[in-house]
Parts: C-alpha cells; sequence; structure tokens
C-alpha cells in the first residue's frame, strides 16, 4: 500500500497544472464515522450556519472550535506542510511578496497576530434538496491559497451531491468540473486563484467551489482550510 506521502508526491503536479488533485484515502472508514457523530455534540463547535439564512445554499455546516478533534488537527498540520512548497511557488508565480512558513503552528501565530485567531475547519451535512453554492472561502487577509475537502460519507448513502469546481481564465467561459469522492477520499483545491503558464507569461486563474444538489440520502464533508478567520 502507497503512504500517505508517496500519494500526496504523487498528486501534487496535478494540483499545479490543474488547480485540483486528488489525495487518496486518508481517514479510515471508523475515523469517518466518528467525524459524522461528532456533528451532533455542539460543544465541539464555535458556530452553525445554515445555510439558506444567508444565501450560501441549503444544508448546514459548523466551524469546529479550538482544540480540533485529533484526527483534524493532524491532518491539518500535516497537509499544510505537503502543500506550502505550492503554496509559495503559486506566490512568487503571481509576484506576491507573500511566502508562507514551513509549519501549521507557524504560520496559524501569522494568522493569529494579523486578528485572524477562530479556527475554521468546519463538518458540512447535506441532506435531500441541499446544495453549495460556489463560493471561496476567504476569512480576511491572511490566505493560504489550497485547502482540502475529505469525504465523510459512503457514495452509496447518498446520490447527487457531486464536489464542482468552477474555473475562469482571462477573457474565456468559465470551465466546470464535478468530483465524486469515495469515503475518507481528500481533494485538493485551489481557494481562489492560481498561476497558470501561457506562452506570453503567466495568468491569473480564477476558482470557485461548491457541492450539486443532493438528491437521496444525507453527505457529510470535513473542510480543511488552513488559514483561520477574523
Ligand atoms: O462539501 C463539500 O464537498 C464542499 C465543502 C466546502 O465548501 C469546503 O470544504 O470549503
Ligand atoms: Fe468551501
Amino acid at each position: 500500500m502507497l503512504s500517505m506521502t508517496d500519494v500526496l508526491e504523487a498528486a501534487l503536479p496535478m494540483l499545479a497544472t490543474e488547480g485540483v488533485a486528488r489525495l487518496g484515502t486518508l481517514l479510515s472508514p471508523e475515523d469517518c464515522r466518528a467525524l459524522q457523530a461528532v456533528y451532533d455534540e455542539p460543544a465541539r463547535f464555535r458556530s452553525r450556519v445554515v445555510m439558506a439564512r444567508h444565501g450560501f445554499g441549503q444544508g448546514e455546516y459548523q466551524y469546529f472550535a479550538y482544540p480540533l478533534p485529533d484526527p483534524v488537527q493532524a491532518l491539518r498540520a500535516r497537509l499544510y506542510e505537503r502543500l506550502v512548497p505550492i503554496a509559495n511557488r503559486w506566490a512568487e508565480a503571481l509576484g506576491q511578496a507573500r511566502r508562507f512558513p514551513a509549519s501549521l503552528a507557524a504560520f496559524t501565530a501569522e494568522c493569529h497576530a494579523a486578528g485572524q485567531m477562530r479556527p475554521t475547519p468546519l463538518l458540512l451535512r447535506y441532506r435531500a434538496g441541499d446544495y453549495n453554492c460556489l463560493h471561496q472561502d476567504l476569512y480576511g487577509e491572511q490566505v493560504f491559497p489550497i485547502q482540502v475537502v475529505v469525504a465523510l460519507s459512503d457514495p452509496a448513502d447518498y446520490d447527487g451531491g457531486a464536489f464542482v469546481l468552477v474555473e475562469q481564465r482571462p477573457r474565456r467561459q468559465s470551465r466546470a468540473e464535478a468530483l465524486s469522492l469515495a469515503q475518507g477520499e481528500a481533494l485538493a483545491f485551489a481557494v481562489r486563484e492560481r498561476p497558470v503558464q501561457g506562452t506570453r507569461g503567466v495568468y491569473r486563474v480564477q476558482m470557485k467551489h461548491g457541492v450539486g444538489t443532493v438528491t437521496r440520502g444525507a453527505r457529510l464533508t470535513l473542510g480543511l482550510i488552513f488559514h483561520d478567520a477574523q
């Protein structure tokens, strides 16, 4: 069996060229079920959002409170370290002065110093009829340019509910990609924009993500965003 490191190494070139990459199965079915059950423990969360109230879609999500549950904290820190070289390459290619430190602890300290102190990892729950409008997860000036979503539900537990990614290249029509995820499978994608090498230099591709309508059952996901929120 391939280790997480091997799968990630193999996936990273795709993240750089496509703005999205499958990272393999990062949580066991037991971990997925345990995290699904956490959804019903309000004490683990700092806030709950009913999406229809804000025009974000339909369904709901909850942001974890600090300290994050073990598997969430561990995954967030490990993934950050693997993704930071790409984040720094993107920043350089886009002509940004920003460089991200090697560890999540150091980046979190930078977020907190900038007034972004609230944790952003979240659990999302969609039932029949629910969906998530195209959006970008920005919570202040501090933005780590890549985020990860992990499917907690078994695809047999729901229909519909594809993860949707839309990219907008300058002066072109938008392109959409719909992806289905296995239980425990993780997907890394660009939060807001990524650089693409064109014939006349590097240009900026804008990205948004969302979820198509769930038509049966329930679909839960874990969202890992690396910057904290204001
Ligand atoms: O439920 C999903 O697949 C998408 C969740 C999402 O928007 C996120 O993780 O930021
Ligand atoms: Fe999101």
